[in-house]
Parts: C-alpha cells; sequence; structure tokens
C-alpha cells in the first residue's frame, strides 16, 4: 500500500496537535517523528513526553525514525509513548539483530534505516526480520535539504533485493521529496513517502491532497 508520512520536523511545533489533527483530516495515513540525540546526528529534535501528548491526535500509524546512537536501551519506552513503527538505523547499532529483535518483541512494525552513503548489504541476513527499510536521500538531521540522486539507483536495487526475497517489506524515503520528484521515487520502488517542507510549507491540507492523488496514480 502507498502511504504518506508527513515528517513533523518541518510543522509548527506551537500547534503540534492541531497539526497532527489536520494531516489525518486531509487523509495522510502516517505520521512520521524525527527523534534525534545531538548525538548521531547534530540536531537534538522530539522526545518521548512530545509523543506521548499527541498520540491522543490521531489513530494513524506513529512512524518513528530513531537517529539516536544505541535505540535499543528505549525501545520500550516508545512503545509506550505511542509508537507503531519503530526504525533505527543500522550505522547507530552496535548489535543490530538484537535491537530488531526487541522492537518485534513488543509488537510493533520493526523498521531499518540507512544513510546515504550505506550500502544495501548491511541488510543481506536481518532483511527477513525486516517490515520496512528506510533510505535516506539527505544526510540525517536536518529538514529541507535536497534530495540525493543516486538515492534513485538505490531504491532500485532494494526494491530488486526484496523482490528477490519474495517478501512483502515497505520501502520508505525519506529527505528532500517533493511533488515533482515523488513520482520518480515511487515508480523505482518506494512506497512509503516522507515529506516535510513540501507538506508543511503552504497549504498542508492542499499539500496532503496533492501528494496523495501523484502518489495513487
Ligand atoms: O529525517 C529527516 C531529516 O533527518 C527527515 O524526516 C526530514 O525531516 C525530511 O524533511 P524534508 O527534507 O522533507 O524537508
Amino acid at each position: 500500500m502507498n502511504c504518506l508520512s508527513p515528517s513533523l520536523l518541518a510543522s509548527d511545533f506551537a500547534r503540534l496537535g492541531e497539526q497532527v489533527v489536520l494531516l489525518d483530516e486531509a487523509g495522510a495515513q502516517y505520521v512520521h517523528i524525527d527523534v534525534m540525540d545531538g548525538n548521531f546526528v547534530p540536531s537534538i529534535s522530539m522526545g518521548l513526553p512530545v509523543i506521548k501528548s499527541i498520540r491522543p491526535c490521531s489513530d494513524r500509524i506513529f512512524d518513528v525514525h530513531l537517529m539516536i546512537e544505541e535505540p535499543v536501551r528505549y525501545i520500550d519506552d516508545f512503545v509506550d509513548a505511542g509508537a507503531d513503527l519503530i526504525t533505527v538505523h543500522t550505522e547507530a547499532c552496535g548489535h543490530l539483530d538484537r535491537t530488531i529483535e526487541a522492537i518485534k518483541e513488543t509488537g510493533v512494525l520493526a523498521g531499518a534505516a540507512l544513510n546515504p552513503a550505506t550500502p544495501l548489504s548491511v541488510l543481506d541476513y536481518i532483511l527477513p526480520k525486516l517490515d520496512m527499510v528506510l533510505l535516506m536521500s539527505v544526510n540525517p538531521g536536518f529538514g529541507g535539504q535536497k534530495y540525493i540522486p543516486y538515492t534513485t539507483e538505490k531504491i532500485r536495487d532494494l526494491k530488486k533485493k526484496i523482490d528477490r526475497s519474495g517478501q512483502q517489506i515497505d520501502i520508505e524515503v525519506d529527505g528532500g521529496v517533493n511533488l515533482n520528484n515523488v513520482r520518480e521515487i515511487m515508480d523505482a520502488g518506494a512506497n512509503i513517502i516522507v515529506a516535510g517542507t513540501a507538506v508543511f510549507k503552504g497549504d498542508i491540507r492542499r499539500n496532503v491532497e496533492s501528494f496523495l492523488k501523484i502518489m495513487e496514480q
């Protein structure tokens, strides 16, 4: 299924709850929540209390992207706060298998994220355990960056790898996605689209509707 996951990093934090309701009403299927620790990535964004406070605003999938070192320490806390899908970075886990197992034990969906320059081979053995692979199409840490063009080839390669495995694993793409490049990204094989600036800049409802229209074609 094709899904839009607007990134709250680009939202108006003073009106966060309202904007989560608006995304839901406009039809976005996921809510993308970027958690940054100032260590794995340079920025510090939002964390557990924020997720807990917006959870009552929407029943949509809370897609929690952990850009933190050794996320295994906090899996239960993010599940308790309301995460439905937890994605950890392959580069941030000393023991990726243990971390993915810890997510799956809680019953929520498990994703692995790859920075732009990280090769797909890191997924070779772990792929069957994943519900989703997140390909970063910018270097993580900031919204509003430009899509890195070689990501499109990486999406195609990942799609082939997943098809060969015979499993149903989602491909999420995150960073610099807009109304002009989303079709190309989906044609390459992505089915979950993260968009921050392109959703929150201007008329949020109209932007979500425009994405959904292109994504259903
Ligand atoms: O994880 C990140 C950045 O680290 C992303 O989720 C961005 O927040 C996407 O923002 P845009 O590139 O769409 O503005």
